[in-house]
């Protein structure tokens, strides 16, 4: 059978992985972690790179493209970090029977393939903002729980490197960076997202601090990691001793920032919007946008039905010459009912249906996929009415989402009431000490506390953990949003007790 047969509500995983497969978006792979895009999800990926490459460029970001193979003596040039990270690399041993002579490791991260090169490139203060991009793959050979687009073991990304004489221009590209995450994500994956800096236990390790976009699966209760933006520092060109003389001849280090955004935001868009009918697409980024279907009459009457399908091609191509994305579905073989099906499946915004009544009062039906709403127009209106159904159509995905994913963020002071929000599936904003030690007591007593009530019996076909950690201290920004106001002095820490320094968002995540 071509449609869904597991429920969003009463299967969350099962009904992700048969949604992703039977909406032709992955195929599955003999090497696990590993999935194959099918053309309609590489089309979605396309429409985001097109989007984030027309923004940086914007920046002056230049893109480039460097080897995969990183050998070992640059990998651990960074060793203090890559640490962490160290049994998620892959290595080539040997070509054929013969082994090599030093192990290539695949790029998990181009930091240290890249970085080499920016020492030589930049000399004077006037090789400098450098700005370099690649939209590339990498592999990670995590052991996590494997999903597609959401965690695999070989991913597209773009990463960002760029290099400063200053602090001051780093710590403003961060924030432009991030904003076009959030705009990735919001303007055209219509998922809301919420800006905020890392904790020094969840930032990337060899930087000086994160920035990050996160997002939030309702349906799951879980936060996911959106998009990263970076500021190093100066900690690189410590490393790789990437200097350059400024205008007083004085020999100084650059600031660095890198940032990255992967093919998991595809993961999240299908998360966030689809139904138990199968894919809802946000139009700007929807494959096909809409689907033209003649509802012919039963009986055999080939004169109005090769009528029919010749207004059906007239209204096809008036569509197509506006720049919509249109499928003119007249196979002969197959009911209307399969078409809706088939085409709601795929994740079509609108389906126009032209009826044989059509011929004589000149009017179509435009159903929205996202509510189902039916709209009878004029034939004569049917571009203008479907522009417009598009635009709200992908405004309204976000407002809705955001209205459910606000909701889906309460307030604690103390660990009782932040322990029940977090297992009534809530992101918990909460007064915070920001001390490393204290938010790994909270995750182990939140793990304890999980185990102890048998939620990973719940979990364990996606072995997602019960932890609970930080997501991201929200900008100010974000708190005046949720009219939270700045914390009182002598505000104490949920968790400790101890003095609270920040506002900070928790959550289970993936
Ligand atoms: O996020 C980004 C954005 C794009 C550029 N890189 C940064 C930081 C990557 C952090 N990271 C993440 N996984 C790794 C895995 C193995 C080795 C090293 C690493 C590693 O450095």
């Amino acid at each position: 059978r071509e449609g869904l047969e597991v429920r969003k509500s009463d299967d969350f995983s099962m009904w992700y992985n048969q949604l992703v497969q039977k909406a032709e978006l992955i195929e599955f792979y003999d090497i696990s972690g590993c999935y194959i895009l099918r053309p309609a999800s590489y089309r979605i990926w396309e429409a985001i790179q097109s989007y984030f490459d027309k923004e940086i460029k914007k920046l002056g970001v230049e893109n480039a493209y460097f080897p995969i193979f990183v050998s070992a003596s640059r990998l651990n040039q960074e060793k203090d970090h890559v640490a962490g990270f160290a049994p998620e690399v892959a290595w080539v041993t040997k070509s054929g029977d013969s082994p090599l002579e030093e192990p290539i490791a695949v790029r998990p991260t181009s930091e240290t393939v890249m970085y080499p090169s920016f020492a030589k490139w930049i000399r004077s203060h006037r090789d400098l903002p450098l700005k370099i991009n690649q939209w590339n793959n990498v592999v990670r050979w995590e052991f996590k729980h494997p999903t597609p687009f959401l965690r695999s073991r070989e991913f597209l990304w773009q990463e960002g490197h760029t290099a400063f004489a200053t602090k001051e221009e780093a710590d403003c590209e961060v924030l432009q960076i991030l904003e076009l995450y959030r705009s990735v994500y919001e303007d055209l994956l219509a998922v809301p997202v919420i800006k905020g800096k890392k904790s020094d236990k969840e930032k990337f390790a060899g930087g000086l601090y994160t920035t990050t976009v996160e997002a939030f699966i309702p349906h799951n209760g879980r936060a996911i990691q959106a998009a990263t933006s970076h500021c190093l520092g100066q900690n690189f060109a410590n490393m790789f001793d990437i200097t350059f003389e400024d205008e007083n001849r004085f020999r100084k280090k650059v600031y660095q920032n890198s940032w990255g955004l992967t093919t998991r935001s595809i993961g999240v868009m299908i998360m966030v919007h689809s139904d138990d009918k199968g894919l809802v697409l946000p139009p700007k980024v929807a494959p096909i946008q809409v689907v033209v279907v003649p509802i012919r009459i039963r009986v055999n009457q080939e004169e109005i039905n090769h009528l029919l399908d010749q207004e059906c091609e007239t209204y096809t191509l008036q569509l197509e010459r506006r720049g919509i994305r249109v499928k003119l579905d007249c196979r002969n073989d197959k009911t209307p009912g399969w078409k809706f099906h088939h085409w709601e499946l795929r994740g079509v915004c609108l389906r126009v249906e032209v009826g044989v009544k059509e011929m004589h009062s000149n009017e179509l039906v435009i159903v929205r996929r996202d509510t189902g709403e039916r709209t009878v127009v004029s034939k004569n209106d049917l571009c203008e009415r479907i522009t417009q159904l598009l635009d709200t159509m992908q405004e309204e995905m976000l407002l809705r989402a955001r209205n459910i994913r606000d909701h889906c963020i309460s307030v604690a002071y103390n660990w009782n009431d932040f322990m029940t929000a977090i297992d009534s599936k809530q992101m918990v904003l909460a007064p915070w000490c920001t001390e490393t030690r204290c938010e790994e007591e909270v995750k182990r007593q939140s793990m304890e506390y999980s185990a102890s009530r048998g939620y990973d019996s719940v979990e364990e076909q996606t072995n997602l953990t019960g932890a609970v950690k930080t997501l991201c201290l929200p900008f100010e920004e974000e708190l005046n949003r949720w009219n939270i106001s700045p914390l009182s002095a002598g505000s104490l820490c949920f968790a400790c007790h101890s003095s609270a320094k920040a506002w900070t968002l928790w959550g289970r995540s993936y």
